[in-house]
């Protein structure tokens, strides 16, 4: 033993009061600052430091201790049995120490003694009570003796037992267990925060930690959690009922009893076993769907884990084998705004590259202009990036304190990186998108999906595979680009016969005469859809009339709003758009201009109701084409209604109609009407007697 030197005494003066002050954060308010490998090495360094000057450890040193004190609020609950840490393995090296460790205290060959292992989920570890096969408690782990009874909360979660299943079990007995949250429900949840301004949580083990210490349960219901059983308590229970003398047999009565446990536990013999596993699971680990932190050890044999018992924080019998860490601080170099398929920009953070959970990181999302401002992130920053699974990396918090002078602030472009197209971001809209749609390489492949679509220009045998070769070549690059494509060329593609060549360049042809109301649709304007393309043309007649249109003008048209006149308006004053739209003319594209006066409209007045499902055509469609004739058409059936249309599974619409009275169609006699009225025919209606 060296005496310490005062630098000595002054680094573990602050490490104790560094990671206390995180164990706050991470415990108490579910919002940690430093990452989970920042406080590991902390926890290491001071650990070490306190191995080699034991005068310097404290019995209130955070090596010595376990969580933290519980919250007001919950009442204290005392664990019969501590809930402890566990001792970390970093390398195989450390796995190894750990067999020899054990098998020199228990005086035999480490090497031939069975080890269960398990995933370490990356969760809350909690407590769950039953008396007579009934939850009567439930706790988290707190500081290891004194947790914080969250009953309530803990019976919203489905996949805890409120009542056992089978009967073998004894009276009183108390299971252990994670709760997590999966990264999909993670995900979603936190994009409706974001969408909502509701709390966004940093990663899925916050957000379970923090739903479960609600004191509202029914917030804690609302959250995805889940709970996967880890151990049984024995000394709680008469041992008298259960022979099952290894950790592997009880919780495979865990799950005879409705628990969920790990479905990757196995039992593996010496060190080797332990490495293959260890490396085995880190192979899955990206493709769980959920956080876990590395893998659990523990000498399966429940006499031997007796003999070997605790140290101050953790038992003797079990080791964390620890994986890379998913959360690593790095510094944000630049801000770049990417555009998606659907003309959405996203700024992207371009990061020093940092190794997050075994992988290089350089890039990582920011998702919009909201979540910017929500960070408070700027360019220079030091910011904790966070990577699991299959889930693109995030920027999830700033170092703020690191902030450097020469930080920039992140300015969101107002033009397209693409192609220049004016960005738009409605009101009350996290997203902003690029209004070039047709024009926008970036969106190119997904416009001319829309405008080849059976509802949209109709072109047969233009599939999606094809459209992603045409572009991928560059053989076509705006919509005009198809109509000038050739059989001979086109047979060169693969999987394209002659045949089919010929068909699709007849295909195009017959397109080529479509109507307005498609081409309006085909165009691709947000939301714009069938039914307000279809009104629009009624509404203007002319495309010519349409795109002079100030938003005063569009907000006069049946169903469209002030976000879709917006919308209409912007798209037609990019005069790329006004060209693509010349280049299809100028390719013979034609429709009949829509008479707006002349057109008969025999259903002025009169309001129509559709329901169920319509074989023929969408819903939209049908209120389409009778808006057409003068209907309007209203979601609900009243005494006013002219006319119900029922198509397939209608429900209480149709019920209703037949109180009321009101004339009721299928859909065969809804196509025959609308075709004679289409026609200008006069339409003979059924007598009333
Ligand atoms: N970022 C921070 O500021 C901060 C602060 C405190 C703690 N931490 C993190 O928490 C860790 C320490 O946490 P800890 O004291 O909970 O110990 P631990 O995470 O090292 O291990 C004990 C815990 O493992 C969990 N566990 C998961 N699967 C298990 C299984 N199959 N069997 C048994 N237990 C299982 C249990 O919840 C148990 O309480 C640190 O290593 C650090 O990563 C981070
Ligand atoms: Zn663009």
């Amino acid at each position: 033993m060296t005496q310490p030197d005062p630098t000595i005494r002054d680094e573990a003066v602050r490490l104790r009061a560094e990671l206390d002050d995180a164990n706050y954060r991470y415990y108490v308010l579910d919002e940690p600052r430093l990452t989970d490998a920042d406080y590991d090495r902390k926890l290491r360094r001071l650990q070490e430091i306190e191995a080699e000057h034991p005068d310097l450890a404290t019995p209130d040193s955070p090596t010595q201790r376990v969580g933290a004190a519980p919250a007001e609020g919950f009442p204290e609950v005392r664990h019969a049995v501590p809930m402890l840490s566990l001792d970390n393995a970093f390398d195989e090296a450390e796995l190894s120490a750990f067999v020899k460790r054990i098998g020199d205290r228990l005086e035999l060959d480490g090497e031939t003694l069975a080890f269960c292992c398990e995933p370490k989920l990356d969760g809350a570890a909690v407590s769950l009570v039953y008396e007579k096969g009934r939850l009567v408690s439930g706790a988290t782990r707190g500081d290891g003796r004194t947790g914080e009874g969250i009953t309530s909360n803990l019976k919203t979660l489905k996949s805890i037992p409120l009542k056992l299943r089978g009967k073998e079990w004894p009276d009183r007995l108390e299971v252990r267990g994670e709760v997590t949250m999966r990264h999909a429900d993670f995900e979603a949840m936190n994009d409706k925060a974001r969408e909502e301004g509701g709390k966004v949580f940093a990663n899925p083990r916050n957000a379970a930690a923090g739903s479960l210490r609600q004191l509202d349960p029914r917030i804690t219901d609302k959250r995805p959690l889940m709970f996967t059983a880890y151990q049984l308590v024995q000394e709680t229970m008469s041992l008298a009922n259960i022979d099952t003398p290894t950790h592997s047999g009880q919780m495979a009565l865990l799950r005879e009893w409705g628990f969920r446990t790990s479905r990757l536990l196995e039992v593996v013999t010496g060190s080797q076993g332990l490495i293959d596993y260890c490396r085995r699971l880190g192979e899955r680990r990206d493709a769980l769907g959920y956080d876990i932190d590395g893998v659990v050890i523990k000498v399966d044999d429940l006499r031997l884990q007796r003999e070997l018992g605790f140290v101050a924080r953790a038992p003797r019998w079990a080791i964390a084998y620890k994986f890379p860490a998913q959360e690593e601080t790095t510094r944000l170099n630049d801000v770049e705004f990417q555009v998606g398929r659907t003309g959405a920009i996203t700024p992207v953070a371009r990061l020093e590259p940092v190794s997050v959970a075994g992988v290089t990181v350089s890039n990582a999302t920011l998702h919009n202009a909201d979540e910017i401002a929500r960070l408070g992130v700027m360019i220079g920053d030091s910011v904790v990036v966070r990577r699991a699974g299959d889930v693109i990396p995030q920027v999830v918090r700033v170092l703020e304190e690191y902030r450097p002078d020469g930080a920039r602030e992140i300015v969101f472009p107002e033009r397209c990186p693409v192609c220049d197209s004016q960005i738009e971001r409605l009101e009350g809209e996290a997203v902003a998108r690029c209004s070039g749609g047709l024009y926008c390489p970036a969106q190119r492949k997904e416009a001319l999906k829309h405008f080849a679509s059976r509802r949209a220009m109709d072109i047969d045998g233009l599939g999606e595979k094809l459209i992603d070769a045409l572009v991928e070549r560059d053989w076509v690059r705006t919509p005009a680009d198809l109509f000038r494509l050739e059989a001979e060329r086109l047979a060169e593609l693969p999987r394209m016969a002659k045949k089919s060549s010929d068909n699709l360049v007849a295909a195009l042809e017959k397109a080529k005469s479509t109507t307005l109301p498609r081409f309006i649709f085909a165009l691709g304007i947000r939301e714009v859809g069938e039914a307000t393309a279809a009104n629009l043309a009624r509404h203007f007649g002319t495309l010519e009339a349409l795109m002079d249109a100030d938003v005063e003008a569009l907000e006069a048209v049946e169903d469209v709003g002030p976000v879709v006149a917006a919308h209409v308006h912007t798209f037609f004053l990019q005069p790329h758009n006004r060209e693509t739209i010349e280049a299809l003319r100028a390719q013979g594209v034609t429709w009949e201009e829509e008479a707006v006066a002349e057109r008969p409209q025999p259903l002025a007045g009169q309001t129509w109701v559709l329901t169920g499902t319509l074989e023929s055509m969408t819903r939209d469609e049908g209120k389409a084409r009778l808006q057409a004739l003068g209907a309007k058409v209203a979601g609900s059936v009243s005494k006013k209604t002219a006319c119900l249309v029922a198509g397939e599974a209608a429900g209480s619409k149709l019920t209703k109609a037949e109180q009321l009275g009101v004339e009721v169609i299928d859909e065969a006699t809804f196509m025959v009407r609308l075709a004679a009225w289409e026609a200008g025919e006069t339409v003979e209606e059924e007598d009333e007697t």
